[in-house]
């Protein structure tokens, strides 16, 4: 028999009442911070991942000039009087890199790939549809006027925008800079983040352990996180369980960064100290907490300058909250808000449970990439399970069972940049 029980428990015990639902509390995080104010201007070989502080412009039209599309022959289409085939004296040769002398009219050259179109000249012929009878180039069809040329200026007019304010400069936007002559570019500064991880009982990944202690989890996943061509991670310390440390932390932390990102210490037991240290340091509260499993024990505030994401301790729940708080509010301070990082895909296999919260549970795509199988609950202290997945869906409160069939939200886990 199916232990229902299983699926009512994911070692949290909590209520939603008091918590914001989730996509209230993923769309307030996306609106809590600004984007940091300073900016710099930096190489396109720097550029990849960072934010555009000012728009993009062209330096000249693009192409630069009429080009030849096709290895072949340029020739002007009044040479090609009357009914075909032609054959026309074939004058000279215009390679990718050099200016082609002007082309007398009835005349041909020999055209290369990205090559200038020599003056006196409007189409290329592709070398397969010629044949060359000794020195004159013979055309059995006619071609349309202006083939295989591009025109100066047809993708892009001189000094136009081409890519906006708050662009990330992905590969593709890198290119779209190159082709319009754009060498340098405004970026924002990267976002300081400081990344504190609480708790006596946790110690270094490496660390020889006592029988009551536990490999940091937390320190190295959020680094890793972190770890972003448009974050710069200012500090990352171990907080001891005193209130003391905390303060001390939190004060350090929020006066360095932008960002401080907390794991541990934001639930009700007594060696819980991070919310009580961030009210002694008028933190101001604008998510307490979330109606999602697991997870629920997150908060998201304001510690002096700096934005606060105080993440639960345990590594699944830290995981999935700053997936689903922390990059919408680390897009927002990069200058980059409006990700769309959930898709809707289709539910391949039944689901029961019991509605609270909304609920994470991981999910394998099928090949279609539309689709899921949705596996069991999450216990929020439980990493193995995550790694053969996706990434999750995403349970909405009220739902007590899941058809095939269904639309569901999925995360994907591959998230990030
Ligand atoms: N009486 C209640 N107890 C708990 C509640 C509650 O509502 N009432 N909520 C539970 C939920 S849900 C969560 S989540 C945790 C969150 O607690 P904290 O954020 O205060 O985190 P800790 O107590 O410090 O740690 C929880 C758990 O995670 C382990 N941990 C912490 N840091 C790390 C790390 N860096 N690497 C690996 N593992 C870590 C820690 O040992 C604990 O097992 O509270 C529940 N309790
Ligand atoms: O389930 Mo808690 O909500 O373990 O994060």
């Amino acid at each position: 028999m199916k232990d229902m029980t299983a699926e009512r428990d994911c070692g949290c015990g909590c209520t939603a009442s008091g918590s914001l639902g989730l996509n209230e509390a993923m769309a307030l995080s996306a609106r809590l911070a600004a984007p940091v104010p300073e900016v710099e201007e930096i190489t396109l070989s720097q550029a990849s991942g960072r934010v555009l502080a000012r728009a993009v412009c062209s330096a000249f039209p693009v192409p630069r000039f009429d080009n030849s599309a096709m290895d072949g022959f340029a020739l002007s289409s009044s040479a090609l009087e009357g009914a075909g085939p032609w054959e026309l004296p074939l004058a000279g040769r215009v390679a990718a890199g050099a200016s082609g002398a002007p082309v007398a009219s009835g005349d041909a050259v020999r055209i290369f790939t990205g090559a200038p179109l020599p003056s006196g000249t409007e189409t290329v012929v592709m070398q397969e549809h010629v044949a060359l009878v000794g020195d004159r180039v013979r055309i059995n069809q006619r071609p349309a006027k202006g083939a295989h040329v591009r025109r100066r200026g047809e993708e892009v007019a001189e000094g136009a925008e081409i890519l906006p304010i708050g662009c990330r400069m992905t590969p593709r936007a890198i290119a779209v800079a190159a082709s319009g002559g754009v060498g340098r570019v405004t970026v924002r500064r990267r976002v300081r983040v400081a990344l504190l991880n609480s708790g006596d009982e946790v110690r270094p990944a490496c660390a020889t352990l006592s029988d009551a202690q536990i490999p940091d989890v937390n320190g190295p996943m959020l680094a890793a996180l972190l770890s972003r061509p448009d974050t710069d991670l200012v500090m990352h310390r171990h907080v001891p369980d005193t209130l003391d440390a905390h303060l001390e932390a939190l004060s350090q932390a929020s006066a360095a960064a932008d960002l401080v990102v907390t794991t541990g210490g934001v639930s009700v037991g007594a060696e819980d100290h991070m919310r009580a240290a961030a009210a002694m340091l008028d933190a101001r509260i604008d998510i307490p907490s979330v109606a999602i499993k697991p997870g629920k024990p997150v908060v998201v505030g304001q510690i002096g300058a700096a934005r606060w994401l105080g993440l639960p301790g345990n590594p699944m729940s830290a995981y999935v909250t700053f997936l689903l708080l922390g990059l919408p509010l680390l897009d927002a301070l990069c200058g980059a808000p409006g990700a769309q990082r959930l898709h809707r895909v289709r539910v391949l296999n039944p689901v029961r449970r019991q509605p609270s919260r909304s609920e994470v549970r991981p999910a394998v795509l099928d090949a279609t990439g539309c689709s899921v199988t949705i596996g069991g609950p999450v216990h929020s202290g439980r990493m193995t399970p995550m790694v053969l997945a996706d990434g999750c869906v995403l349970i909405p409160a009220d739902a007590e069972a899941l058809s095939p069939g269904d639309m569901v939200d999925f995360l994907p886990f591959n998230q990030g940049i």
